[in-house]
Protein backbone atom coordinates (compact mmCIF):
# COMPACT_ATOMS: atom_id res chain seq x y z
CA UNK A 1 0.00 0.00 0.00
CA UNK A 2 1.34 3.59 -0.89
CA UNK A 3 1.22 6.39 1.35
CA UNK A 4 1.09 9.81 0.10
CA UNK A 5 3.90 12.17 1.17
CA UNK A 6 3.20 14.75 3.48
CA UNK A 7 5.21 17.28 0.80
CA UNK A 8 2.73 15.81 -1.72
CA UNK A 9 -0.06 16.65 0.79
CA UNK A 10 0.98 20.48 0.90
CA UNK A 11 2.28 21.03 -1.99
CA UNK A 12 -1.53 19.62 -3.72
CA UNK A 13 -3.28 22.17 -1.08
CA UNK A 14 -1.18 25.22 -1.69
CA UNK A 15 -0.97 25.26 -5.33
CA UNK A 16 0.12 28.71 -6.48
CA UNK A 17 -0.74 30.57 -3.70
CA UNK A 18 2.12 32.07 -2.31
CA UNK A 19 0.97 32.07 1.49
CA UNK A 20 0.09 28.59 1.40
CA UNK A 21 3.82 28.16 -0.04
CA UNK A 22 5.01 30.03 2.89
CA UNK A 23 2.94 27.94 5.27
CA UNK A 24 3.67 24.74 3.20
CA UNK A 25 7.73 25.42 3.59
CA UNK A 26 7.50 25.61 7.71
CA UNK A 27 5.27 22.93 8.08
CA UNK A 28 8.21 21.00 6.35
CA UNK A 29 11.31 22.94 8.53
CA UNK A 30 9.28 21.88 11.71
CA UNK A 31 8.87 18.43 10.52
CA UNK A 32 13.00 18.70 10.12
CA UNK A 33 13.46 20.32 13.33
CA UNK A 34 11.22 17.24 14.92
CA UNK A 35 12.85 14.56 13.40
CA UNK A 36 15.76 15.79 15.35
CA UNK A 37 14.33 16.18 18.06
CA UNK A 38 12.85 12.41 17.86
CA UNK A 39 16.15 11.11 17.78
CA UNK A 40 17.11 12.71 21.06
CA UNK A 41 14.12 11.51 22.83
CA UNK A 42 14.37 7.68 21.19
CA UNK A 43 18.45 7.72 22.48
CA UNK A 44 16.68 8.73 26.17
CA UNK A 45 19.47 8.36 28.67
CA UNK A 46 22.36 7.63 26.20
CA UNK A 47 21.71 11.38 24.85
CA UNK A 48 23.06 13.28 27.98
CA UNK A 49 21.29 14.51 30.72
CA UNK A 50 18.40 15.72 29.12
CA UNK A 51 15.67 15.43 31.99
CA UNK A 52 17.68 17.75 34.29
CA UNK A 53 15.86 20.90 35.10
CA UNK A 54 18.15 24.13 34.10
CA UNK A 55 15.99 27.05 35.08
CA UNK A 56 12.61 27.78 35.52
CA UNK A 57 9.64 29.80 33.46
CA UNK A 58 9.80 33.42 34.59
CA UNK A 59 6.45 33.64 33.64
CA UNK A 60 4.37 31.40 35.84
CA UNK A 61 7.43 29.35 37.40
CA UNK A 62 7.33 26.32 35.60
CA UNK A 63 10.96 24.54 35.53
CA UNK A 64 12.78 24.13 32.00
CA UNK A 65 14.75 20.75 31.14
CA UNK A 66 17.56 20.83 29.28
CA UNK A 67 15.95 19.11 26.54
CA UNK A 68 13.18 21.82 26.62
CA UNK A 69 15.93 24.22 25.63
CA UNK A 70 17.13 22.10 23.13
CA UNK A 71 13.75 21.36 21.59
CA UNK A 72 13.42 25.38 21.54
CA UNK A 73 16.64 25.84 19.75
CA UNK A 74 15.97 23.20 16.80
CA UNK A 75 12.61 24.62 16.28
CA UNK A 76 13.96 27.88 15.84
CA UNK A 77 17.16 27.33 14.07
CA UNK A 78 15.24 25.07 11.08
CA UNK A 79 12.43 28.38 11.24
CA UNK A 80 14.91 30.89 10.30
CA UNK A 81 14.91 29.22 6.69
CA UNK A 82 11.26 29.26 6.61
CA UNK A 83 9.21 32.56 5.48
CA UNK A 84 8.39 33.88 8.84
CA UNK A 85 8.88 36.62 10.57
CA UNK A 86 8.37 36.10 13.97
CA UNK A 87 8.42 33.24 16.26
CA UNK A 88 7.33 32.92 20.11
CA UNK A 89 8.14 29.76 22.12
CA UNK A 90 7.06 28.89 25.74
CA UNK A 91 10.36 28.53 26.36
CA UNK A 92 11.51 32.79 25.72
CA UNK A 93 9.96 35.77 27.54
CA UNK A 94 10.00 37.57 24.54
CA UNK A 95 8.94 36.53 20.26
CA UNK A 96 12.11 36.50 18.68
CA UNK A 97 12.03 38.60 14.94
CA UNK A 98 13.42 36.69 12.61
CA UNK A 99 13.17 37.06 8.53
CA UNK A 100 11.70 40.58 7.65
CA UNK A 101 9.82 40.11 5.02
CA UNK A 102 8.49 36.92 6.39
CA UNK A 103 4.45 36.62 6.18
CA UNK A 104 4.35 34.13 8.76
CA UNK A 105 4.09 34.16 12.55
CA UNK A 106 4.89 31.00 14.44
CA UNK A 107 4.16 30.32 17.83
CA UNK A 108 5.11 26.76 19.81
CA UNK A 109 5.50 24.61 22.74
CA UNK A 110 8.66 23.02 21.86
CA UNK A 111 8.33 20.07 24.21
CA UNK A 112 4.92 19.54 25.78
CA UNK A 113 4.81 16.86 28.70
CA UNK A 114 8.39 17.23 29.32
CA UNK A 115 8.09 16.89 33.07
CA UNK A 116 8.01 13.59 31.68
CA UNK A 117 10.77 12.99 29.13
CA UNK A 118 12.34 10.79 31.79
CA UNK A 119 10.08 8.24 32.42
CA UNK A 120 9.54 7.02 28.64
CA UNK A 121 6.46 7.89 27.45
CA UNK A 122 5.06 10.17 24.82
CA UNK A 123 5.69 13.77 24.36
CA UNK A 124 5.59 16.30 21.41
CA UNK A 125 6.05 19.71 19.74
CA UNK A 126 2.91 22.24 19.25
CA UNK A 127 2.49 24.93 16.88
CA UNK A 128 0.45 27.53 15.35
CA UNK A 129 0.85 29.42 12.02
CA UNK A 130 -0.53 33.02 11.56
CA UNK A 131 -0.42 35.65 9.43
CA UNK A 132 2.10 38.27 10.20
CA UNK A 133 0.39 41.35 10.85
CA UNK A 134 2.53 43.74 12.37
CA UNK A 135 4.06 43.50 16.22
CA UNK A 136 0.67 41.45 17.37
CA UNK A 137 0.50 38.65 14.90
CA UNK A 138 1.19 35.99 17.66
CA UNK A 139 -1.74 37.39 19.61
CA UNK A 140 -4.31 36.86 17.36
CA UNK A 141 -7.15 34.53 18.25
CA UNK A 142 -6.96 30.54 17.08
CA UNK A 143 -9.35 31.29 14.12
CA UNK A 144 -6.89 33.08 12.55
CA UNK A 145 -4.67 30.69 12.01
CA UNK A 146 -3.62 28.85 8.97
CA UNK A 147 -2.20 25.75 10.29
CA UNK A 148 -1.51 24.05 13.23
CA UNK A 149 -0.80 20.83 14.75
CA UNK A 150 1.58 18.83 17.05
CA UNK A 151 4.84 15.98 16.48
CA UNK A 152 3.95 13.13 19.30
CA UNK A 153 7.46 11.69 20.27
CA UNK A 154 6.09 8.02 20.76
CA UNK A 155 6.12 4.58 19.63
CA UNK A 156 5.65 6.18 16.44
CA UNK A 157 7.11 9.99 15.63
CA UNK A 158 3.47 11.17 13.87
CA UNK A 159 2.46 14.48 13.35
CA UNK A 160 -1.06 15.69 13.75
CA UNK A 161 -2.17 18.40 10.99
CA UNK A 162 -4.89 20.55 10.30
CA UNK A 163 -4.91 23.50 7.34
CA UNK A 164 -8.40 23.93 7.96
CA UNK A 165 -9.63 21.04 5.38
CA UNK A 166 -10.06 18.51 7.87
CA UNK A 167 -7.07 17.03 10.71
CA UNK A 168 -4.71 14.57 8.92
CA UNK A 169 -2.32 12.49 10.67
CA UNK A 170 1.08 11.30 9.23
CA UNK A 171 3.71 9.12 10.47
CA UNK A 172 7.35 9.50 10.30
CA UNK A 173 8.88 6.23 7.73
CA UNK A 174 12.43 5.79 9.34
CA UNK A 175 13.00 3.91 6.02
CA UNK A 176 12.13 6.73 3.34
CA UNK A 177 13.00 9.52 6.12
CA UNK A 178 9.78 10.97 4.80
CA UNK A 179 5.84 11.60 6.69
CA UNK A 180 3.50 9.55 5.38
CA UNK A 181 -0.55 10.20 5.18
CA UNK A 182 -1.95 7.77 7.80
CA UNK A 183 -5.40 8.54 8.45
CA UNK A 184 -6.77 11.37 5.83
CA UNK A 185 -9.88 12.64 7.44
CA UNK A 186 -9.78 12.36 11.48
CA UNK A 187 -13.22 12.08 13.08
CA UNK A 188 -13.18 12.14 16.95
CA UNK A 189 -16.63 10.05 18.12
CA UNK A 190 -19.14 12.28 19.67
CA UNK A 191 -20.05 10.26 22.67
CA UNK A 192 -17.14 8.51 24.99
CA UNK A 193 -16.64 7.22 28.44
CA UNK A 194 -13.12 8.43 28.72
CA UNK A 195 -12.45 11.39 30.43
CA UNK A 196 -8.38 12.87 31.11
CA UNK A 197 -7.75 15.17 34.73
CA UNK A 198 -5.39 15.19 37.23
CA UNK A 199 -7.26 14.01 39.73
CA UNK A 200 -5.12 15.10 42.13
CA UNK A 201 -6.22 18.58 42.04
CA UNK A 202 -10.44 17.50 42.97
CA UNK A 203 -9.90 19.72 46.06
CA UNK A 204 -9.42 22.54 44.48
CA UNK A 205 -11.70 22.37 41.94
CA UNK A 206 -15.00 24.58 41.22
CA UNK A 207 -18.56 22.89 41.41
CA UNK A 208 -19.20 22.53 37.95
CA UNK A 209 -15.95 20.23 37.49
CA UNK A 210 -16.47 18.09 40.60
CA UNK A 211 -19.99 17.63 39.78
CA UNK A 212 -19.35 16.66 36.32
CA UNK A 213 -16.38 14.23 37.39
CA UNK A 214 -18.74 13.02 39.74
CA UNK A 215 -21.42 12.29 37.76
CA UNK A 216 -18.99 10.01 35.20
CA UNK A 217 -17.61 8.30 38.31
CA UNK A 218 -20.83 7.33 39.44
CA UNK A 219 -20.88 5.34 36.15
CA UNK A 220 -23.68 3.13 35.52
CA UNK A 221 -25.48 3.87 38.98
CA UNK A 222 -24.94 7.81 38.44
CA UNK A 223 -27.04 10.28 36.47
CA UNK A 224 -25.08 9.54 33.43
CA UNK A 225 -26.12 6.00 33.38
CA UNK A 226 -23.02 4.38 31.98
CA UNK A 227 -19.17 3.92 33.58
CA UNK A 228 -16.65 6.12 32.84
CA UNK A 229 -12.76 5.17 32.52
CA UNK A 230 -9.99 7.83 33.92
CA UNK A 231 -7.12 7.84 31.57
CA UNK A 232 -4.22 10.78 32.52
CA UNK A 233 -1.00 10.22 30.62
CA UNK A 234 -0.04 14.23 31.89
CA UNK A 235 1.43 14.87 28.38
CA UNK A 236 -1.15 16.91 26.43
CA UNK A 237 -0.13 15.91 23.40
CA UNK A 238 -0.89 12.00 24.34
CA UNK A 239 -4.24 12.70 25.44
CA UNK A 240 -4.92 14.42 22.44
CA UNK A 241 -3.56 11.69 20.04
CA UNK A 242 -5.83 9.43 22.21
CA UNK A 243 -8.65 11.59 21.44
CA UNK A 244 -8.44 11.99 17.58
CA UNK A 245 -7.89 8.09 17.93
CA UNK A 246 -10.75 6.84 20.01
CA UNK A 247 -12.65 9.91 21.43
CA UNK A 248 -12.48 10.73 24.57
CA UNK A 249 -12.31 14.49 26.86
CA UNK A 250 -9.29 16.93 28.81
CA UNK A 251 -10.27 19.16 30.61
CA UNK A 252 -7.23 21.19 32.49
CA UNK A 253 -9.98 23.31 34.27
CA UNK A 254 -8.67 26.64 36.73
CA UNK A 255 -8.60 25.67 40.02
CA UNK A 256 -8.40 27.09 43.51
CA UNK A 257 -4.00 26.72 43.74
CA UNK A 258 -2.14 29.60 43.56
CA UNK A 259 -0.84 30.38 40.18
CA UNK A 260 -3.67 28.00 38.76
CA UNK A 261 -6.84 30.48 38.71
CA UNK A 262 -6.65 29.73 34.63
CA UNK A 263 -5.59 26.17 35.03
CA UNK A 264 -2.04 25.64 33.77
CA UNK A 265 -2.23 25.83 29.69
CA UNK A 266 -0.78 28.17 27.30
CA UNK A 267 -3.53 29.86 24.90
CA UNK A 268 -1.58 31.04 21.96
CA UNK A 269 0.71 27.78 21.57
CA UNK A 270 -1.05 25.49 23.11
CA UNK A 271 -4.72 25.54 23.70
CA UNK A 272 -5.26 27.40 19.83
CA UNK A 273 -3.70 24.95 18.20
CA UNK A 274 -5.05 21.67 19.71
CA UNK A 275 -8.41 23.38 19.57
CA UNK A 276 -8.20 23.79 15.76
CA UNK A 277 -6.93 20.25 15.50
CA UNK A 278 -9.96 19.40 17.68
CA UNK A 279 -12.63 21.54 15.58
CA UNK A 280 -11.40 19.92 11.98
CA UNK A 281 -12.15 16.84 13.31
CA UNK A 282 -15.71 16.92 14.66
CA UNK A 283 -14.57 17.63 18.09
CA UNK A 284 -14.68 20.65 20.46
CA UNK A 285 -12.33 23.23 22.84
CA UNK A 286 -13.68 25.72 25.16
CA UNK A 287 -12.35 27.14 28.16
CA UNK A 288 -15.01 25.44 30.11
CA UNK A 289 -18.06 27.58 28.26
CA UNK A 290 -16.32 29.68 25.51
CA UNK A 291 -14.70 28.18 22.11
CA UNK A 292 -11.38 28.59 22.57
CA UNK A 293 -10.65 29.76 18.92
CA UNK A 294 -12.56 32.98 19.39
CA UNK A 295 -10.62 33.95 22.44
CA UNK A 296 -8.18 37.06 21.90
CA UNK A 297 -5.12 36.63 23.69
CA UNK A 298 -3.91 39.45 25.79
CA UNK A 299 -0.10 38.15 25.61
CA UNK A 300 1.97 35.19 24.49
CA UNK A 301 2.09 33.22 27.65
CA UNK A 302 -1.32 33.75 29.33
CA UNK A 303 -3.02 30.50 30.35
CA UNK A 304 -6.48 29.45 29.92
CA UNK A 305 -8.77 26.73 31.41
CA UNK A 306 -9.27 23.77 29.11
CA UNK A 307 -11.84 21.27 27.69
CA UNK A 308 -11.50 19.46 24.26
CA UNK A 309 -12.38 16.38 22.53
CA UNK A 310 -15.63 14.48 21.80
CA UNK A 311 -18.18 17.57 20.63
CA UNK A 312 -20.91 16.08 23.01
CA UNK A 313 -19.11 15.68 25.89
CA UNK A 314 -17.63 19.08 25.65
CA UNK A 315 -20.99 20.46 25.44
CA UNK A 316 -22.15 18.86 28.57
CA UNK A 317 -19.09 20.28 30.31
CA UNK A 318 -20.57 23.55 29.43
CA UNK A 319 -23.71 22.74 30.64
CA UNK A 320 -22.25 22.01 34.09
CA UNK A 321 -20.78 25.37 34.28
CA UNK A 322 -23.61 27.78 33.75
CA UNK A 323 -26.21 25.01 35.45
CA UNK A 324 -28.15 24.61 32.45
CA UNK A 325 -31.94 23.16 32.40
CA UNK A 326 -31.35 19.72 30.95
CA UNK A 327 -29.06 19.15 34.06
CA UNK A 328 -32.32 19.44 36.49
CA UNK A 329 -30.58 17.16 39.09
CA UNK A 330 -27.46 19.04 39.37
CA UNK A 331 -28.70 22.28 38.91
CA UNK A 332 -29.01 23.31 42.58
CA UNK A 333 -25.38 22.17 43.02
CA UNK A 334 -24.41 24.85 41.15
CA UNK A 335 -22.62 27.33 43.44
CA UNK A 336 -20.97 30.88 42.49
CA UNK A 337 -17.76 29.57 40.81
CA UNK A 338 -17.63 28.11 37.09
CA UNK A 339 -14.51 26.78 35.19
CA UNK A 340 -13.34 30.37 34.75
CA UNK A 341 -12.40 32.20 37.94
CA UNK A 342 -12.44 35.28 37.70
O1 LIG B 1 1.46 17.97 35.96
P1 LIG B 1 0.08 18.47 35.70
O2 LIG B 1 -0.30 19.69 36.48
O3 LIG B 1 -0.96 17.40 35.78
O4 LIG B 1 0.08 19.00 34.19
C1 LIG B 1 0.22 18.17 33.10
C2 LIG B 1 -0.05 18.95 31.87
O5 LIG B 1 0.93 19.96 31.75
C3 LIG B 1 1.63 19.81 30.54
O6 LIG B 1 2.78 19.02 30.75
C4 LIG B 1 2.01 21.24 30.11
O7 LIG B 1 2.93 21.31 29.08
P2 LIG B 1 4.53 21.51 29.26
O8 LIG B 1 5.13 20.18 29.54
O9 LIG B 1 4.87 22.04 27.90
O10 LIG B 1 4.74 22.52 30.35
C5 LIG B 1 0.67 19.04 29.64
O11 LIG B 1 1.30 18.33 28.63
C6 LIG B 1 -0.01 18.11 30.63
O12 LIG B 1 -1.28 17.70 30.22
MG1 LIG C 1 3.04 22.15 26.95
MG1 LIG D 1 6.62 22.71 26.90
Amino acid sequence: MTHKTLQDHLAGWAGADSLRQGVAESVHALAGAAVKIAELIAAGPLAGEMAKVRGYHEEGGDSQKELDAIADGLVLEALRLAPVAVFGSEEAEEPVALSPSGMLAIAVDPLDGSSNIDTNISVGTIFSILPFTGPNSLIQPGNRQLAAGFFVYGPQTSLVLTVGEGTQIFVHDRLSKKFLLANERVSIAAETNEYAINGSNARHWDNAVRCYIEDCQAGADGPRGKDFNTRWVASMVAEAYRILARGGVYLYPGDARKGYAKGRLRLVYEANPIAFVMEQADGRATDGSRRILDIIPSKLHQRIPLVFGSRGEVERIARYQIGSADLPERAPLFGKRGLLRA
